[in-house]
């Protein structure tokens, strides 16, 4: 027998393979392009997959593609409607996940109207999640806007081991130098950890240099926990045009906590006035619209979640 002649179980031992794989019912949503595997896990507390598992599900050409898988656990705490668990396509645990939450909460509509029983929109959910609790409301419209909570500044806290320029322990346009480059970079986390830099301009930076620097920035030893990176260019007191560079994940299409994150750092540089009625970010996939009403305050970010398309796959 040639080995193409054996039979299938044989020839997945010979090639190790597990003879009782895990079939996995998924559905693939994106939210301006940042793209997730969803997994209904409403069952258990415990993701079905592991992180090396979630992370070959990501592989654009080996798997199903995707930035980041995210399954909708059972909560083990009080007052909460779910958790979310979520994956880069790297492996790696983010705390929080902005186009992520809104492609959960339209998840969780669609799973409920398969079962008939669709909840009355506008519908808000509180979901756990390793940056606290978030709440994303589906509006009628299918809309959906998000109480992202609240920023946090402190350099212990973002966390990073640059040296606090701000009145309340935060950072804000610090030089880092790379390779003979000065980036002057302000910090803000929305439970995870974001580094944005400001052209001088309105051109944002190429693609190249989005790439080389974001990598750079991204696992510069000033953030012992790497970081996600945003290159912003202010178009108007209303309106800026940002790439990203996320953290376990390169590039991507876009980034929620990423532009809740320049917005605020925007703000807070002085380069705009105040975001309280809301500021378009231009990202690469689309709009987003961020609001937040300064120090103290939560911020608050709106934008689409959409299906591309479900199956199950064997893992
Ligand atoms: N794309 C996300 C952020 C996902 C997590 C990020 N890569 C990290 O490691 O912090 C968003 O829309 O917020």
């Amino acid at each position: 027998f040639l080995p193409h002649h054996r039979p299938l179980f044989l020839q997945n031992k010979l090639q190790n393979k597990a003879l009782f794989a895990k079939n996995v019912a998924f559905s693939k949503y994106h939210g301006l392009g940042n793209d997730f595997i969803l997994i209904n896990n409403l069952e258990s507390g415990t993701p079905p997959l592991t992180p090396e598992e979630s992370s070959r599900l990501c592989d654009r050409n080996f798997g199903i593609g995707a930035d980041g898988v995210i399954f909708a656990s059972k909560s083990e705490k009080d007052g909460f409607d779910l958790k979310m668990t979520i994956y880069n396509s790297d492996g790696t645990e983010p705390e929080m996940c902005g186009n992520g939450i809104r492609t959960l909460a339209q998840f969780l509509v669609d799973e409920s109207a398969k079962e008939g029983d669709m909840p009355t929109l506008p519908f808000t959910y509180n979901i756990e999640t390793l940056a606290g609790p978030i709440l994303p409301k589906v509006e009628a419209s299918r809309e959906i806007e998000v109480d992202m909570g609240y920023p946090i500044f402190t350099a212990a806290e973002i966390p990073t081991t640059l040296d606090a320029n701000f009145q309340d322990g935060g950072v804000v346009d610090q030089d880092i130098d790379v390779n003979g480059k000065t980036f002057k970079c302000s910090l803000v986390s929305m439970g995870n950890p974001h580094c944005v830099v400001f052209t001088s301009g309105p051109e944002i930076v190429s693609d190249a240099e989005l790439m080389d620097w974001g990598s750079v920035l991204e696992s510069h030893p000033a953030f012992p926990a790497n970081t996600n990176v945003e290159f912003v260019a202010v178009q108007s007191d209303t309106h800026v045009t940002m790439k990203v560079y996320e953290r376990g994940a390169g590039p991507t299409l876009a980034c929620g906590t990423g532009a809740c994150a320049l917005v605020i750092a925007a703000v807070r540089s002085g380069r705009i006035p105040h975001a309280r009625d809301g500021v378009r970010v231009t990202l690469p996939g689309g709009d987003l619209v961020i609001q937040w009403g300064g120090e103290g305050e939560k911020v608050y970010m709106t934008g689409p979640a959409v299906l591309s398309f479900k199956g199950s796959v064997e893992v």
